[in-house]
């Protein structure tokens, strides 16, 4: 014998259940939830969409049936007849017969996927999805935001399990070109934040669920004030995201608006005219520089100058550094040693230059003599392969970002380039 359950899910597959009641009324309540959304911007330009489950108590809120908008059409035009009836799970029960030119052949909601996940993962009873432009422009402010947060505003009260106090968080979706597209990352957002009754798309638009399409649409309408307040505090330097809603910071908006995608806290309030880069960082981790270069160039000072002792460059090398350390022997710098003259032959030189680089090394002597050898060391190294840069995964994006916008880079301590 079939359970209680069974028989109504049954019950709701029948055509006398499709033409019943309970089915026209919640067509009626789309067609003219479509009208009611066109006038504040919601559903223009044929955008956004609305679904609610058939408000039959007899049958659970999982095994209801489903009554959603049709696609690409004049939502504020729409009449019962439009709608498209869906099972529970997803299967069209009934679609609306075509009209004649100039309407497109009758299609479902592109919205149909990212509904059913609010259905199955939040046991929804209604979802609207809204182009209001208050929930596109919100989703702006910050490109580089993964949620929207706000605090203290009396509005709160109206989303469910908020209160005044409470902070709000909505997570923010990337936009992508077609609507399934949305679906995979529409229902992590869902899983990773359970308190969310909603999910921005960034240049998009709003999802909205709720028990029943009541307390959805007055969550929308909430949220389309909330989000307009933000617009609005944005433009008046409030912050909406702190108790005391004080003047916004400036960094914050600047990082926002001017310099999207630049990591850190280095945000001018104008248009960025020049980077300053350093390696580590950019080229190497911050730690290369100690456990890497530093140790290369103690290891191999003796190595560089046997193998260039007779060039220009290391005879201007050697040159400064007879000169530091005949400074560093008049004030009896510690480590310092004589170095005998040329004619004492390479290998005695050789011997006292290294004695004395790496005391250097060692007290960590920040002298141009020092920093030139060790320069002309490492480039040596990096020409033999002997020492490998890191470049950062973000460094080459960030680098054609700043050339696209005419950004001068300079390494620092050096040229412009
Ligand atoms: C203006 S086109 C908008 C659509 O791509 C979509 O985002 C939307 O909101 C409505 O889709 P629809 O398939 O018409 O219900
Ligand atoms: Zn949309």
């Amino acid at each position: 014998m079939a359970s209680c359950c069974e028989t109504e899910a049954a019950a709701v597959t029948t055509e006398a259940y499709l033409a019943g009641a309970a089915v026209r009324e919640a067509r009626e309540l789309v067609a003219e939830l479509c009208r009611h959304f066109y006038a504040p911007g919601w559903v223009t330009g044929t955008g956004g969409s609305i679904t609610v489950k058939v408000n039959d108590p007899a049958v659970p809120l999982a095994d209801r049936l489903i009554v959603m908008s049709p696609s690409g059409v004049q939502k504020e035009r729409m009449v019962a007849a439009d709608m498209y009836v869906f099972s529970a799970d997803g299967k069209v029960l009934s679609e609306p017969a075509a009209k004649p030119w100039p309407n497109k052949p009758p299609k479902c909601t592109d919205c149909a996927p990212l509904f059913m996940k609010a259905y199955q993962m939040r046991g929804a009873g209604a979802v609207i999805h809204s182009h209001g432009i208050e929930t596109c422009i919100a989703s702006m402010l910050d490109p580089g935001a993964k949620e929207f947060r706000m605090t203290h505003m009396e509005m709160l009260k109206a989303i469910k399990g908020h209160g005044y106090r409470d902070e709000l968080v909505i997570p923010i979706i990337e936009n992508t070109p077609y609507e399934y597209e949305l679906t995979d990352s529409l229902s992590e957002a869902i899983a990773a934040y359970p308190k969310a009754t909603a999910v921005l798309v960034r240049n998009h638009g709003i999802f909205v669920w709720g028990d029943s399409w009541i307390s959805a649409k007055t969550q929308a309408e909430s949220y389309h004030y909330l989000l307009d307040a933000a617009i609005k505090l944005y433009q008046l330097g409030i912050d909406w995201t702190t108790p005391e809603h004080g003047p916004v910071n400036r960094a914050k908006r600047s990082r926002s608006i001017l310099n999207p995608g630049i990591p850190n806290e280095c945000h001018a309030a104008e248009p960025l005219k020049c980077v300053v880069l350093d390696i580590e960082g950019t080229t190497t981790p911050i730690s290369f520089v100690t456990d890497v270069m530093f140790p290369y160039a103690r290891d191999n000072v003796r190595k560089h100058l046997t193998s260039t002792f007779y060039s220009e460059e290391t005879k201007e090398d050697i040159k400064l550094l007879r000169v530091q350390i005949e400074d560093d022997l008049r004030n009896g710098i510690p480590g310092a040693v004589p170095v005998p003259p040329d004619e004492a032959g390479k290998e005695e030189v050789i011997n006292s230059l290294v004695a004395n680089v790496e005391s250097m090394i060692e007290a960590d002597w920040k002298v141009t003599s020092l920093k030139q050898l060790q320069g002309h060391i490492w480039r040596t190294g990096f020409e033999r392969e002997e020492i490998h840069g890191v470049i950062f995964e973000d460094v080459p994006e960030a680098l054609k970002n700043w050339n696209s916008r005419n950004i001068k880079k300079q390494k620092r301590n050096q040229e412009l380039f």
